[in-house]
């Protein structure tokens, strides 16, 4: 369904308490364009003080994990909360509450190749006006936001060919950001899913996922008829596989706020 068709979140919150019915909930959060607007660079996409206390009250009721394309420190540190589980690189690098962490077992093999690809789209493209190459610990993102419109063909080309000569790669592409990470089959939807299974989790919680970008697709399909998944609207309408939406990152933090709500009255 398109985005636009969805119904909201907020006006359908009373589906969402008859479905906890006495279950806990289990929160899975993206970042960028969900806890924070999209902004200009990276580096500018700072989450927001009132926010972070909303993840914090959060977190003290239910299980809540970020699950994002930012390298896991990066994360953390934007973040700034203490005791979630953070999902780092769209689920290829995972830290529990504990201090634990986990990895699909091949990633690191494969990293050669992302720094080989990496070295040549620096070498390649690196001069283009406007590009940024965002290296993280198992992947690189290109970005393009601010390339000139005639030029980002080259950019997309320099990384196809570098997919076409490192079969080891995969590409994501997402808001004006192309990324190339090892070509496991894993992804925000199955580090979720993995999740969900674990002790502190437990399969019998009720999964909420919000995210915003196509690359949130994997989670919304793989929790489909099993938890409840929202996107939020971006600039552009687009085909999803969530069930329900939100406008914005402010309506997010008042979904979470009303879930906070909500637990905090034991219901
Ligand atoms: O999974 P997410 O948490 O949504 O992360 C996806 C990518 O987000 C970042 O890039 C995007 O947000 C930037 C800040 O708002 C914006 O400037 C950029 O154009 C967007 O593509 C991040 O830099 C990437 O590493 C993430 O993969």
């Amino acid at each position: 369904m398109l985005i636009s068709e969805l119904p909201s979140a907020l006006e359908r919150f009373d589906d969402l308490e008859r479905r906890l019915a006495g279950r806990r909930p289990a929160v899975f959060l993206d970042y960028d364009g969900t806890l924070t607007p999209i902004a200009a660079r990276p580096e500018q996409a700072v989450l927001a003080a009132p926010v972070r206390a909303v993840l914090e009250r959060l977190a003290a009721l239910c299980p809540v994990a970020l699950v994002s394309g930012r390298d896991l420190a990066t994360l953390r540190r934007l973040v700034g909360v203490e005791g979630l589980t953070f999902a780092g690189e769209h689920g290829f690098d995972i830290l529990h509450p504990d201090g634990s962490t986990a990895q699909p077992p091949e990633v690191a093999a494969l990293v050669p190749h992302v720094e080989a690809a990496g070295a040549a789209l620096e070498q390649g493209i690196g001069g283009i006006e406007g590009v940024l190459l965002e290296r993280k610990r198992f992947s690189i993102a290109i970005h393009y936001r601010h390339v000139a419109p005639e030029a980002v063909q080259a950019v997309r080309d320099a990384v196809a060919a570098q997919l076409a000569r490192h079969p080891q790669l995969k590409g994501l592409s997402g808001k004006k950001v192309l990324e190339l990470q090892p070509a496991l089959d894993w992804n925000k939807g199955r580090a979720i899913v993995a999740l969900t299974e674990e002790e502190g989790i437990g399969a019998e919680s009720l999964p909420i996922f919000l995210g915003d970008d196509t690359t949130d697709e994997t989670a919304f399909e793989a929790l489909a008829g099993r938890g409840v998944c929202i996107v939020l609207e971006g600039e552009e309408d687009r085909e999803t596989a969530a069930g329900l939406r939100l406008g914005d990152p402010t309506e997010a933090r008042r979904y979470l706020e009303r879930l906070i709500g909500l637990l905090a009255q034991g219901r």
